[in-house]
């Protein structure tokens, strides 16, 4: 269960924008989908501990990641969850096997054996074998996509958060990852909430659809909805 309730303010000199939504559902995989400016990635940061939030909750499966009302604020390091952003952030002098195993490592000198196995086990899984030891600048887009994720997942992440993570990505390559992902989420069980502009994706991987716009959430609807694509199309 994800029981999300987030007010938050975000501004600078010439803008303010309010995010005000609240949502808890058991759906494994939630998609956040609305025009851009909705307020979609500020609720993944929100969620992540990336941003500060005036009031409001984030619960998982009963663990307290966030209370206003009762003061817990876990850090984003101890959240438990696995951010994959659009741009995916590799380490560029760092390996491919180093960029996956960095957040196991990053208060340890070296790998300790169970941690790389778990390393290894990704790079099989992901079909990166062949490259480990290359820098991610040698690799094309899908692959680095695919290097970003096991990054995510080597934490044993239990919420797995994806801002547009195919969006630099062409169409069959986008199928394709999208497929494994799909399969990979149900593998492993982990939870995910994705933010996408491609209905595709939306339809393809979501079994819950929350429509937000203006910060707010505007509708929410199960993947089995008739209406779910004339929805995401803005078709009344
Ligand atoms: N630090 C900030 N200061 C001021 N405004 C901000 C700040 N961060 C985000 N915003 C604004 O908040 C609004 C929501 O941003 P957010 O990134 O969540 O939108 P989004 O729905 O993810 O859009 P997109 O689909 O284009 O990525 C936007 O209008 C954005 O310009």
């Amino acid at each position: 269960m994800i029981d999300v309730s987030l007010q938050l303010a975000v501004s600078d000199a010439r803008r303010r924008f309010d995010l005000d939504l609240a949502f808890a559902t058991d759906a494994p995989f939630i998609a956040l989908y609305g025009p851009s400016g909705a307020g979609k990635s500020l609720t993944l940061q929100a969620m992540a501990g990336l941003l500060p939030v005036h009031a409001g909750h984030v619960k998982l499966d009963g663990r307290t990641l966030l209370d206003t009302a009762t003061g817990v604020c876990l850090p984003p390091e101890s959240r438990g969850v696995g951010y994959l952003f659009q741009q995916y952030a590799l380490f560029p002098h760092l390996s491919v096997r180093d960029n996956i195993a960095f957040g196991l490592t990053s208060w340890r000198r070296r790998l300790q054996p169970a941690d790389a196995a778990r390393v290894d086990e990704l790079i099989d899984a992901f079909g990166l074998a062949a490259m480990a030891r290359s820098r991610p600048a040698s690799l094309s887009g899908g692959q680095q996509q695919r290097v970003a994720l096991a990054r995510a997942l080597a934490r044993r992440p239990s919420l797995l958060l994806l801002d547009e993570p195919f969006a630099a990505l062409h169409t069959s390559l986008r199928r394709e990852l999208r497929d494994d992902l799909r399969e990979l989420r149900r593998r492993l069980g982990i939870p995910a909430v994705i933010v996408s502009h491609d209905p595709d994706d939306v339809m393809a991987l979501a079994d819950e659809v929350f429509l937000l716009e203006g910060g707010q959430l505007r509708q929410r609807l199960r993947a089995d909805d008739p209406g779910l694509r004339a929805a995401l199309e803005g078709r009344p």
